[in-house]
């Protein structure tokens, strides 16, 4: 679909509503409608897409007002979900259309499919999985919603739920659980975001490596997100769907 559309911004003083900001305003198919943080009162009526960084609390929160008025649209950029907050937005996606991904970039999510590509090929009794993630030092999730989604892919790769294989984070003595897979996480500086996947065996390793060099990736991925999820039917979508990587 073409044509001018409008879209909110939830978390729009946080460094992705500012990247995001920049992004919208250099578009002309694009009119920024609203823009509101912790607080506000948004007039969700003004817009047909919000695209929401902020707190895994306040999309959830944000995810219910919506579904209650039938819209606008959603794409979720914030990460760290506890379980009761994915289920408020699970519960809202049956009214209306999410899109919600933990990496809006492209070649996170062509990582992704080489991530459950490379497991599914590496026999589990010989090769090890590690996620590896940095992040700036102001993130506060760990690890982060990317890591996360490279450890999902890695074990759909081996015919698992990540619950079933994920190794609690590392502290003291004791040896690799074998067949988990294992998550570190760095904070540091600036550092856009960082992420590796190390498969391991007694006599080789293979990286798969992912940087993000400037924020305003992640807005460009969310606003073709937010041009693709508006008009559509209710559902929680990913990235992956609107890049056309799963097919129905
Ligand atoms: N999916 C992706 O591709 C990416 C995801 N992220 C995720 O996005 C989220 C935000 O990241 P970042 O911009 O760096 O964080 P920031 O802390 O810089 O920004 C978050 C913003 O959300 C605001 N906020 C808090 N509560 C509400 C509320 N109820 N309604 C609206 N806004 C609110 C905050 O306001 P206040 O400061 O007043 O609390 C702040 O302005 C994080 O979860 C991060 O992990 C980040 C980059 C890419
Ligand atoms: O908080 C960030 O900055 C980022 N968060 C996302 C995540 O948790 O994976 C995406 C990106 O890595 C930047």
């Amino acid at each position: 679909m073409t044509g001018l559309f409008h879209v909110g911004i939830s978390g729009a003083r946080g460094r992705m509503g500012r990247a995001l900001s920049q992004v919208l305003d250099a578009r002309a198919d694009v009119m920024v409608a609203a823009r509101f943080d912790r607080g506000d009162q948004p007039d969700l009526s003004l817009c047909d897409v919000v695209i929401d960084f902020s707190t895994p609390e306040a999309s959830a929160e944000l995810a219910a007002a919506c579904a209650d008025r039938g819209g606008p649209a959603l794409v979720i950029g914030s990460t760290g979900f506890d379980a009761d907050q994915e289920a408020v937005v699970q519960a809202a996606a049956a009214k209306i259309a999410i899109v919600r991904s933990g990496n809006f970039s492209l070649g996170v999510n062509i990582l992704i499919g080489l991530v459950e590509h490379a497991a599914l090929r590496l026999p589990a009794e010989d090769w090890d999985i590690e996620v590896l993630e940095a992040h700036h030092r102001h993130k506060v999730d760990a690890p982060s919603g990317t890591a996360l989604m490279l450890g999902e892919a890695a074990a759909a790769g081996r015919g698992a739920d990540l619950k079933d294989l994920r190794a609690p984070a590392r502290e003291g003595l004791a040896e690799r659980s074998p067949g988990s897979i294992g998550f570190a996480a760095l904070r540091a500086g600036g550092i856009i975001g960082e992420h590796t996947v190390l498969f391991a065996s007694a006599d080789e390793s293979l990286t798969l490596s992912h940087s993000a060099i400037d924020r305003s990736l992640f807005a460009k991925g969310a606003v073709v997100a937010a041009a693709w999820v508006r008009n559509r039917r209710p559902g929680l979508y990913d990235m992956q769907d609107v890049l056309g990587f799963r097919q129905a």
